[in-house]
């Protein structure tokens, strides 16, 4: 027998009951919700992630649909549990569903949902701030100022990468990738090479057109290619950006191989999923290569780092927070009550 969970309650007559497993900013997901006839509990356990046991003494003996987050395990014992309850639904409030067995759901007749779209532009600046936290050394820098380290300027103090005129890779160009690419090459006038495994032609238009703009203006064009290679991306841009979904497709994208392959001062940032990177050889990249940057907001094992990495200037670290902004976790939680309701 699961132990009971602390939650909160809003319309307790509402006809459907259904369980948010977090509180999610804002109060527009709530009104859509209660305005729907919905008993709606959420859960207010002071606990980061929820177990399989925490979450199935929330959907108890009757639930109609769950919200939940990325950091919990959805598989057969919590959609077969929901089934049994009468469920039909499960809303997953992230736009990657990595942490939901598909299938299962299938199995057991539960509608998955996910939040596409409103985190793509958030999610696109986190990764275009680590790329240039990491090319020009912020972090290291601020830590220096802090320590009171400072005592005048240096020729040689925190030099880093200019990013004008070098080339961006980027490895899943979907919507995020997209963004972050177009971020890059508008605001940097960078050029672009680029792997997925279908075609981004609309990126490719925007790159030709802005490039003939520049070159109109009297600039330096930008360009893109699309590469018939990961190794090729990995060999040839100056600042890589990964953006795919995690499958076994691309689960250690990144291993010691392509790292070795990679310039010795490339930029390498992560707002995917953590492990697309083999971490463990990403800390000996980065022990043996110090001109070697990353900017990471997601990894192998979170909430935990691999050993060494904490330790490395050649870092920049943040806690999976690319899609923290006000406006997307208000967009998110509301298209996460909207998925609950259209089953
Ligand atoms: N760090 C964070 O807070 C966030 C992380 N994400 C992650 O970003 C991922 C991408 O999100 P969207 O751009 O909205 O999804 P999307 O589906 O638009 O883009 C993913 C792209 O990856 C490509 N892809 C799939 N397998 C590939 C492979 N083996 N090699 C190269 N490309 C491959 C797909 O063809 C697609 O173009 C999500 O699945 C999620 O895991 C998304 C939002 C926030
Ligand atoms: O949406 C996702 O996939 C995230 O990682 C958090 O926004």
């Amino acid at each position: 027998m699961a132990k009971p969970v602390s939650i909160q309650v809003w319309n307790p007559s509402g006809k459907y009951r259904v369980v948010s497993t977090k509180s999610m900013p804002g109060t527009r997901w709530i009104r859509l919700l209660t305005d729907n006839d919905c008993r709606l509990e959420i859960c207010t356990e002071h606990k980061t992630i929820l177990s399989v046991d925490d979450i199935l003494a929330l959907i108890g003996d009757r639930c109609d649909g769950v919200i939940g987050q990325l950091t919990e395990d959805w598989g057969d014992v919590l959609f077969s549990a929901l089934k049994r309850a009468g469920g039909t639904v499960f809303s997953n409030m992230a736009v990657g569903y990595n942490n939901v067995d598909v299938e299962a759901a299938n199995r057991n007749g539960i509608a998955i949902g996910n939040t596409p779209g409103v985190l793509t532009e958030t999610t696109a600046e986190l990764a275009a701030s680590l790329s240039l936290a990491a090319a020009r050394r912020i972090v290291e820098a601020d830590q220096f100022m802090r320590a009171g380290l400072y005592d005048g300027w240096l020729p040689h103090l925190f030099v880093g990468n200019l990013l004008k005129g070098q080339t961006v890779g980027v490895i899943g160009a979907g919507r995020i990738g997209s963004a972050y690419a177009r971020m890059m090459i508008e605001g940097f006038k960078m050029n672009l090479i680029y792997y997925d495994l279908y075609q981004a032609t609309r990126l490719e238009n925007f790159v030709t057109a802005y490039g003939q703009f520049l070159k109109a203006n009297g600039e330096e064009p930008v360009t893109w290619k699309r590469a018939a290679t990961m190794e090729d991306v990995l060999r040839e841009a100056d600042v890589i950006s990964l953006h795919p979904v995690l499958d076994k497709t691309t689960y250690h994208l990144i291993n010691p191989e392509r790292l070795a392959i990679m310039k010795k001062e490339a930029v390498l940032v992560n707002a995917s999923r953590g492990p697309v990177i083999d971490e463990a050889a990403l800390v000996e990249h980065l022990k043996a290569n110090p001109m070697f940057r990353v900017g990471l907001d997601v990894f192998e094992d979170e909430p935990y780092m691999k050993p060494g990495l904490a330790d490395m200037k050649n870092a920049v670290v943040v806690p999976h927070i690319a899609s923290a902004s006000k406006w997307t976790r208000e967009g998110m939680a509301t298209l996460s009550a909207l998925n609950v309701l259209v089953w």
